[in-house]
């Protein structure tokens, strides 16, 4: 079984206009409300593949019951604790000229909160897989990930991280199955650019021998590279397409990557060539992708 832990899930209020005007009243040609979060955007994928999973995580107030019916609705199975104070954040995606994001804050979560998701977190079996992903809110304390990890280890789980900066750095030495940055990410890690799928390789590597068991960096436009634990490494031109919403299109990518392991009983680089395909096929449409979007793009690899 597959689950997701989001810290702070979300309602992503998706907005368009032709222009963001700072300072003036702006008012939107198209409006949308998702479900937003990296792992819950993976459970929703993986959902969208037919693969189960279940979404852990803290929700609060009538934006959290809007999460949690959004969920419903989508079909991916979650299983969130409820806190008290507080309520779900709002993040706001303006499409405009320029792509930018306005993140909320989130509830306030309780120590209690925490024991009850590490009661969830104990009740996973050898063999299930676990994926952490997005940001830790100020409310929690900052090493979440290496306390969760730290709890886990040697249970036989395979943990997948998609986080930025210390974030992933500090939990490398708990061999995480896989890590997700995007070139940006493992560039600012090591504090220099990094523009092409030959470039990323040597600082992915480096992540590698930190611990990390694959190493999967996704570059937007310019596709990814897979340095996998075993084999060469493996890299994509991303397929061409009109990118209509990338918001989710890294949290595709994970889940489209775990599916295809599932699917071909391990093998790389077909874990490798689904992650490549969903990631574009969320790109390239309003919503996270659905299996027919995927299938169409795979023939084009
Ligand atoms: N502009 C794009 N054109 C084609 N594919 C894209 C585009 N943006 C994202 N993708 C696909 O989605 C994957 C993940 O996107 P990326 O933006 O790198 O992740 P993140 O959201 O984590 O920053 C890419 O590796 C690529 O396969
Ligand atoms: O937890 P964070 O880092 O604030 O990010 C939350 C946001 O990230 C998303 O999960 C999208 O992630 P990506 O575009 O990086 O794949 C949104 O749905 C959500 O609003």
């Amino acid at each position: 079984m597959i689950y997701t832990v989001t810290f702070n899930p979300s309602i992503d209020y998706i907005v368009r206009m032709p222009r963001l005007e700072p300072g003036a009243i702006n008012r939107v040609t198209y409006e949308d409300i998702l479900p937003g979060g990296k792992g819950i955007n993976v459970s929703i994928v993986l959902s969208n593949l037919g693969h189960e999973s279940c979404a852990l995580g803290f929700v609060a107030g009538f934006t959290g019951a809007e999460i949690v019916r959004l969920m419903q609705t989508s079909g991916a199975k979650s299983d969130f604790i409820q806190v008290a104070e507080g309520m779900s954040r709002i993040n706001m995606k303006i499409k405009a000229a320029e792509e930018t994001e306005i993140n909320g804050i989130g509830p306030k979560i309780l120590d209690s909160d925490i024991e009850a998701l590490y009661a969830r977190l104990d009740a996973l079996k050898p063999g299930d897989t676990l994926v952490i992903a997005g940001s830790v809110p100020s409310m929690l304390p900052s090493d979440m990930y290496e306390r969760i990890m730290g709890r886990l280890d040697g249970r036989g789980i395979n943990i997948v991280v998609d986080a930025e900066r210390d974030l992933l750095v500090k939990v490398l030495g708990y061999h995480p199955f896989l890590i997700k940055p995007n070139n940006h990410e493992l560039g600012a890690i090591f504090g220099v650019e990094l523009a092409t799928r030959d470039d990323v390789v040597p600082y992915a590597r480096k992540l590698q021998e930190k611990g990390a068991r694959n190493v999967l960096i996704s570059m937007a436009g310019e596709g990814a590279v897979l340095v996998p634990e075993s084999g060469d490494v493996i890299m994509s031109e991303a397929p061409k397409g009109t990118v209509v919403n990338s918001v989710g299109a890294g949290d595709s990518m994970v889940a489209g990557f775990l599916a295809g392991y599932q699917e071909s009983d391990g093998d790389y680089a077909t874990a490798f060539k689904m992650g490549v395909a969903i990631g574009s096929a969320s790109a390239f449409s309003a919503k996270l992708a659905t299996r027919p979007e995927v299938e169409a793009l795979l023939k084009t690899l």
